[in-house]
Parts: structure tokens; sequence; C-alpha cells
């Protein structure tokens, strides 16, 4: 047998044993204790066969569906634990946080890719709480209108460069998200849609999202961890390429948290800075004195920020142009709500937002149909659990269902249709709650998406800006064929569909001109 399979097979031998050993340790802990029902997995690899790269809330839904509100699994050992109903969720997540807010330490991401300090992979703890605190401190609600002007700012500028090109519509809705994140984060201006930080970003995003955590995030050296070690020269054995790739991420994502951060620290010291997430931090003397590890939170906060917001904007705006090229009697309606309630002369604002409640029916149905991270980001438990009689073992990774929880016929019946009329129902305060689709969307508990306040206005302002000027439909080819957009999604973590045709332009000659009126 040649030396590459050979060190293969020690390798996956290793593995095995190694899985063999934890399995039955796990085993004795549970003793007659009973854990979660779930698929049945195969000895020592566990439920490996039932795991799948791709839409695996999909497969997620039908145990959720066949074995109730917690499901179990493992993976050589290692155990999963899908949450699939709102009262688990709240139960286990927020109720218990203490044990339930920790971050799986993989030994790719974190330490190979060094990306241990952005706030999604930080172990619960005092780094994790100083962290989230400069994120509050910035974005808790009594801070969002200091934003309005900025995502004005963004909506503005994101509509003319697409009635400029429709075609690179993409490109501008990528550019909206970053350059609004760059500008709230760093007091950093985008210019073009090349901008080298929006690059960057993008790419180091993709890299993160599509390379380093594909496959769910999981590499062979995050189950064994002393793989980290090998030699340069085994970098080229099959298998063993991880490294040599980790080398290059590693350098790209230290160069995207270092870049926007030096440029926020020399126009600080230049007199040029403006106000940002960073420049009102850093020149809070009362802040700065108060923690040692002050600066190198501050960057890494500040990175996580700005790499958490993109997918996910454009995720979500994605999701709403699908929604309205399917449903035009939606678009109409809210056209006709937005026309009586603020005329054609302006632009939505802030202010009209309580008397637009079909606009804002829309929002939250976006959020509940399209779903932008439906299994949640794994959190880790760090004790020893029992709810209703069944054993979660320390150690699981704790996977949220927002999608089953999105899907859930008692909540939202027909929950396949985009319908926001759902959300203009008669309904007592209690019960809007806990159909309110943003308690599950943005996560759970101590790790809940610290921009949920902002996003949740920036991207009010846009689809209302978007909605009262622009109409949108599905293309048309050639010969006048309509063009039904093709929807396949391959991102493991984002619900994001691939790229698809669709065709926006100004509803009118008005709209035409309100748009050019705000950036000639
Ligand atoms: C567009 C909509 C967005 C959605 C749907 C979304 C959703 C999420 C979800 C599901 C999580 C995981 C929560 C958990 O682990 O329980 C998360 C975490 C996070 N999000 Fe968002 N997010 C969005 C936008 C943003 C924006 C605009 C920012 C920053 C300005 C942001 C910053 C973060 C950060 C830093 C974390 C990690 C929190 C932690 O682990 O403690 N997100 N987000």
């Amino acid at each position: 047998m040649p030396t590459t399979n050979t060190s293969l097979f020690t390798g996956l031998g290793c593995l095995l044993v190694a899985s063999i050993i934890y399995f039955r340790k796990l085993k004795a802990n549970a003793g007659n204790k009973h854990l979660p029902p779930g698929p049945k997995p195969v000895p020592v690899l566990g439920n490996v066969r039932d795991l799948q790269a791709k839409e695996l809330w999909l497969p997620a839904m039908n145990w959720a569906k066949q074995y109730g509100e917690l499901v179990y699994l493992h993976i050589f050992g290692q155990g999963l634990v899908f949450v699939n109903s709102p009262e688990a969720a709240s139960d286990l997540l927020d109720k218990r946080g203490s044990i339930y807010s920790d971050k799986p330490q993989f030994t790719m991401v974190c330490d190979l890719c060094n990306c241990k300090n952005m706030v999604a992979f930080t172990p619960y703890g005092e780094q994790s709480k100083r962290q989230r605190r400069l994120m509050h401190k910035a974005f808790g609600l009594p801070r969002i209108p200091n934003y309005y002007p900025l995502m004005k700012t963004a909506t503005t500028t994101f509509l003319s460069h697409l009635v400029a090109s429709p075609a690179d519509y993409l490109a501008h809705v990528r550019r909206y998200g970053g350059s609004l994140t760059l500008d709230v984060v760093y007091g950093y201006e985008v210019t073009s849609n090349d901008d080298s930080f929006l690059t960057m970003a993008e790419d180091a995003v993709g890299v993160l999202a599509n390379e380093i955590a594909s496959a769910g995030g999981v590499w062979l050296v995050d189950l064994l961890p002393w793989l980290q070690h090998i030699p340069r020269w085994a970098e080229g054995l099959p298998g063993m390429s991880f490294k040599r790739k980790a080398r290059g991420w590693k350098k790209q994502m230290e160069d995207f948290v270092d870049g926007p951060f030096e440029y926020v620290k020399n126009s600080i010291k230049s007199g040029s800075s403006k106000h940002s997430f960073c420049s009102t931090l850093m020149e809070d003397d009362t802040v700065v004195k108060s923690s040692e590890n002050f600066e190198f939170d501050l960057k890494w906060t500040a990175n996580s920020m700005y790499s958490a917001s993109i997918d996910t904007t454009i995720t979500t705006v994605s999701h709403f142009l699908l929604a309205m090229m399917d449903h035009p009697e939606v678009l109409k309606k809210a056209q006709q709500e937005i026309d009586a309630v603020v005329g054609q002369d302006r632009l939505p604002t802030f202010e009209d937002r309580a008397s637009l409640p079909y606009v804002d029916a829309i929002l939250e149905e976006t959020w509940r149909w399209g779903v932008p991270v439906p299994l949640n980001l794994p959190h880790r438990l760090m004790e020893d659990d029992i709810y209703k009689g069944q054993f979660i073992p320390k150690g699981s990774l704790i996977f949220g269902n927002i999608w089953a929880m999105c899907r859930n016929e008692g909540l939202y019946p027909d929950p396949e249709t985009f319908n926001p009329e759902r959300f203009m129902d008669k309904v007592d305060d209690e019960t809007r709650r806990k159909r309110d689709p943003r308690n599950f969307v943005f996560g759970f508990g101590r790790r809940q998406c610290p921009g949920n306040k902002l996003v949740d206005s920036s991207l009010w302002l846009l689809i209302s800006s978007m909605l009262a000027t622009l109409d949108i439909r599905k293309p048309v080819d050639d010969a006048g064929n309509v063009v039904e957009p093709k929807v396949v999604f391959e991102n493991p973590i984002f619900r994001t569909p691939n790229p698809f045709g669709c065709d926006m332009r100004p509803r009118s000659e008005k709209a035409l001109k309100l748009i050019r009126q705000h950036n000639p």
C-alpha cells in the first residue's frame, strides 16, 4: 500500500478508535437516561449518512415532525440536538442561557484560520460578554435613530444605482449591505462597487461561509485536533491539504479584520474621522479606561458585525424580491397603502412606519418565509442537562431549528405560502408577540443577533422605498416569454438563493424623478 494511503488509513483508524472510546464514554455518562429521539444511528459513525451539507433544514423539519420538539443525532459520538419548538427554545436557550450560550471551538475555523475572536465564535465567558456589551452600547434600541441618516443615504444611493443599471441589481444589494455597515461601524464611505474594503469583505465572508464552514464547518482536523500539528511535508498527502488552505485563509481573515480598523485609527489621528461605532467608542475615555482589552475587543467586534451583516442582508433582500415577483397583488396593495399615507412626492420615512402596517407585514413575512439562517448558528451545551425527562449530554451542539418554527402550522397556517395578510389579523397582544418571526429569525438567548434592531430599521426603510418607487417583475425573454426565476440554495448556513433574474424598474416618471432628486 502506498505511504499516502497508509497515512490516511492510519488517520481514519485513529478516528475510529477515538470515536469508539468517546461514544462508550457518552453511553456510560448517559447510563439509563433517555437521549431525545432521532433517526437511528449506525455504530461509531452515528448519523453521518443522515446529514447533508445542502438544505439540511429540510430533513431536520421531517425529523421534527416525526420525533417532536427535541431530536438527537450524533456523528462519531459528537451529539447534535435540534430544538424544534419555540417553547423548548425559550426553556433551554433563553431560560437556561447560563449553560446553553457557549460556541463550539472547531480547530479549523477558530485556531487554524484564527477566527476565534469573531463574536459568533467566542466561547461564552468574559470576552464574549465584553464584546456583546460594546455592541449593545452602539446598537441597542435607543441608539438606532442615530443611524437613520446613514440608512437614508444608503437606501437612496441603492435606488439610484438600481435605476442606472438594473441588471446589476445583486451587485447593488451587496454594495448597499456592505457600505451601510462600513459606514455605521467604521465611518468609511464606499464610492464604487469594486471598492477595496467591499471586495475584501465579500471575498472573506465568501471564504468563511463556503469554504471554511462548508459541509457545516466540520473538518477531519476538528474531529482529530492533533492533525493540526502535521509537518509541512505531510500537507501534500490526500485529505491533509487543510493546513495549507488554512494558512492562506488565516492571512485573508486577518487582513479583513485589520484593514478597516487601521482606517478608523488613522482617520481619528488625522482628525478626519466620521461618527461611527468604532470612533464613538474609541473617543469615549470612560470606555477605554474600563478595559485593558478594549482595542482588541473593538477590532474583532467591529469585524464581526461587518461580516455578520452582509450575507444576511443579501439573503433577506433576495427573498423579498422573490416574493414580490411571485405575488404582484402584494406589491400593488403595498403601493396603494404607501400612496394613501405618503403620497408620491416623497419617499417613506420612519415617521410613517406606524401608519404603514401592510409594509411592516411584508417585512415580517419576508423574515418568516425566507428564514435567512434556518438552523441558527450552533450553541454548545456546557453541562449535562435534562429536559422533560430527556438527557442532553454536555458538549452537544444545539441547533435552534428556526426553519421548523417559521413553518409551524399552528402559528402560521399554510406556512409555505408567502402571505403578509396573516400579520394583519386582529389578534390580542400575547398572540401577536408569540407569532412575531423576529423572535426566531435572529437566534436565541444570550447569543441572539445583536444587529436585530438595526437591521429591522434599515431593511424596513429599504423595502418601503423599493415598494414606493419600483415595479418588481419576473424577467421576460426576447420572445416575450416570462422567465421563471431559478431558486437554488447551496450555502450550508445561510438560505441565500443563487443569483436569479429580476426585472426592476421605476413604477412611474414621478418615481424616477424622486429617485434622481436624491442622487442626481
Ligand atoms: C439581515 C438580517 C440578519 C439576520 C437574519 C441575522 C441572524 C442572526 C442569527 C440567527 C444569529 C445567531 C444567533 C444565535 O447564535 O443564537 C446571528 C448572530 C450574530 N449577528 Fe446577526 N443577523 C442579521 C443581521 C446582522 C447585522 C446587521 C449585524 C451587525 C450589525 C449582525 C451581527 C451579528 C453578530 C455579531 C452575531 C454573533 C452573536 C453572538 O454569537 O454572540 N447581524 N445573527
